[in-house]
């Protein structure tokens, strides 16, 4: 499996299930409706054999014809409330059930909007969205069909043992015990189901992570020449996928066999039973012909048993990975009472004492930064490859939170502002800029959706976006693919960079923002932000000697601390180290 959470001790069906209340709850009218409305089918059926009794026993035995037209009147009378009922229920359902699994798909979507980028670093994308597609269609499903039918199936088989109880306590007898095995094997295999159930549900989900990987790094998979590989492994997790598949229908085949068996020697055991009554007398040919038909309308209900409990089953498991996402609380959340920042914001940034550890990693990326940045300031950040460079820009939006020590703005920690408030007050643009399905407009507006498109144009100027922008068939209303595929590297990043000036906010985080432009449009690029860092603060990570030339200071990080922090030239005159990272970067070479 891939680096699934290892799932809580599994919860019995019953009591996984229940954790659908509070969305089934505000639908219980129409679905208890709708029950009813099944169960009053299925009893207008079961009352069809009490008919033919009458019409055995009056008409046929005793020659009473003048009721033979009211009997038959009452079959098709109870014949036409059954199909009567069953549209009913299929009206009463359709929407609560589809109406259940939108607010779950919106809540689960909700809540993975809130929960930290160190949770999504841990799942794997296709557990998520198996977890909101194949699951949730399981549990509507489930709320429509099968809980029902497993309800009203219960209701019928003890009304129809009742039944054949007062038609003849000895047939009813007989039933009910034909009755325990069945139980007691059902729920056996029932067991056994539910655990096969959980491997397959993880395992589409680990196919779906394969298929979303293979797609979005198609490129240099094929590049790579991995196709062949790629092919293999997938194919091995879907013969996986395949085998469990098969597991669930081996236990479902010995479920029906059971369950099929069973009404079978059910009715050959009235049949025998009956006749012999019938032969001495102490039953009426009507009795057992009613006790036959009861018998064969409870030989649904009975062999569906095994399939609704499998659906059952199938519904708890999704329903328990459902909640095991949902039971994730969100780490980095609103404080309880916020500060506000002193108006206006001048953006002075400081780190101090700033250590920080992956969760579940051996040991800290950084152990003891402190930094200062003057309001105004642009200070730009280097060191090699891996020294945490990426891991501190991270920690003053908060999209992770420091292990020690603290980020403030103005004074104020991050923790103690609201996110939307440190949000409006920093912005960020990663070196990997990541562009949403939608317009060129909506994708640069992204974090402040009223901006008018005069504010659009001036951030595309900044970041010279603007001329390609323009060139775009609708200009800003151009739909830009998914991921942004149909624009370079370099205007995918020159558009995420718009999207952080956008807005002036008081503090600027930039990794690395502007590593896939020609060396001639950062020299650009870096003339319109110097405008705009005027008044700005900035912390802009480098990896090439030209972006270190944009900052008023540079800082060192080396060893999870900052080794020195000063004007580039000081530092290429005095500082040893920095002069040998400055070479490198030069070169290439930094690791
Ligand atoms: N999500 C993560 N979970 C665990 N460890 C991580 C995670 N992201 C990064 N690391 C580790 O943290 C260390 C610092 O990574 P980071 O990306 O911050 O370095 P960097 O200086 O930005 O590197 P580069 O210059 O290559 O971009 C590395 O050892 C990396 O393996």
């Amino acid at each position: 499996m891939s680096d699934l959470p290892p799932p809580g001790p599994t919860a019995g069906t019953l009591s996984a299930l229940r954790r659908l209340l509070p969305y089934v709850r505000p639908h219980r009218t129409p679905l208890i409706a709708g029950g009813l409305a099944a169960l009053a089918a299925t009893l207008a059926g079961l009352a069809v054999p009490l008919v033919t009794r009458e019409i055995v026993d009056g008409p046929i035995a005793r020659g009473e014809l003048d009721v033979l037209p009211w009997l038959v009147l009452g079959v098709l009378a109870f014949g036409l409330a059954e199909a009567a009922l069953i549209t009913l229920r299929r009206a009463l359902v359709a929407r609560p059930s589809n109406q259940i699994e939108s607010d779950m798909r919106a809540d689960l979507f909700a809540h993975l909007q809130r929960l930290p980028v160190a949770f999504h670093d841990r799942w794997a994308s296709g557990q998520l969205l198996s977890r909101a597609t194949t699951d949730l269609t399981t549990i509507r499903w489930f709320v429509a069909f099968s809980g029902i039918f497993l309800v009203v199936n219960a209701v019928t088989l003890v009304v129809g043992i009742g039944v054949l109880v007062w038609l003849s306590p000895w047939l009813g007898l007989v039933v009910a015990v034909v009755a325990v095995p069945l139980t007691v094997l059902t729920m056996a295999l029932e067991r056994r189901f539910s655990v096969a159930a959980r491997r397959a549900q993880d395992q589409q989900g680990d196919l779906a992570t394969t298929v979303e990987e293979s797609a979005l790094g198609i490129r240099v998979l094929k590049s790579l020449g991995r196709g062949r590989r790629l092919t293999a492994h997938f194919v091995a997790e879907s013969r996986g996928l395949r085998g469990t598949e098969l597991v669930k229908l081996r236990l479902l085949a010995g479920l029906w066999f059971v369950l099929v068996m069973l009404p079978e020697t059910a009715i050959a055991a009235i049949l025998g039973l009956g006749a012999y009554g019938v032969a001495t007398g102490s039953l009426t040919i009507g009795t057992l012909v009613a006790a036959v038909t009861v018998m064969t309308y409870l030989y649904w209900p009975v062999a569906s048993l095994g399939w609704l409990l499998a659906e059952a089953s199938n519904a708890a498991t999704a329903t328990t990975r459902y909640w095991e996402v949902r039971d994730v609380l969100p780490a980095i959340t609103d404080p309880a009472s916020p500060l506000a920042l002193p108006s206006p914001v001048r953006g002075a940034l400081e780190l101090r004492g700033v250590a920080f550890r992956y969760p579940g990693a051996e040991r800290d990326v950084l152990t003891g930064v402190d930094l200062v940045l003057r309001p105004g300031e642009t200070m730009a950040l280097v060191g090699v490859t891996g020294s945490g460079k990426t891991t501190l820009t991270a920690l003053v939006p908060r999209l992770y939170d420091v292990s020690a020590g603290s980020v403030t703005v103005d004074g104020v920690d991050v923790r103690d502002l609201t996110l939307a408030d440190l949000r409006r007050t920093v912005a960020t643009a990663f070196e990997d800029p990541v562009l949403i399905s939608a317009s060129v407009r909506e994708n640069v507006a992204l974090g402040s959706p009223g901006s008018s498109d005069e504010d659009v144009w001036e951030a595309l100027r900044v970041a010279r976006a603007d001329g390609f922008v323009a060139a775009l068939p609708w200009g800003l209303d151009t739909r830009i693919g998914e991921q942004g595929m149909s624009l370079s590297g370099g205007q995918r990043q020159r558009l995420a960079l718009a999207r952080a000036v956008l807005g002036r906010p008081p503090v600027l985080v930039l990794d690395d923002p502007l590593s896939a432009l020609d060396v001639h449009t950062e020299a650009e690029v870096e003339t319109a932000l110097r405008q705009v860092l005027g008044g700005v603060t900035a912390l802009v990570v480098a990896h090439r000697s030209s972006t270190v030339q944009l900052a008023d200071r540079v800082a060192l990080l080396s060893g999870g601390r900052i080794a020195v922090v000063g004007e580039h030239s000081d530092l290429m005159a005095t500082h040893a180290e920095y002069r040998a990272l400055l070479a490198s970067l030069e070169t290439g070479v930094t690791a």
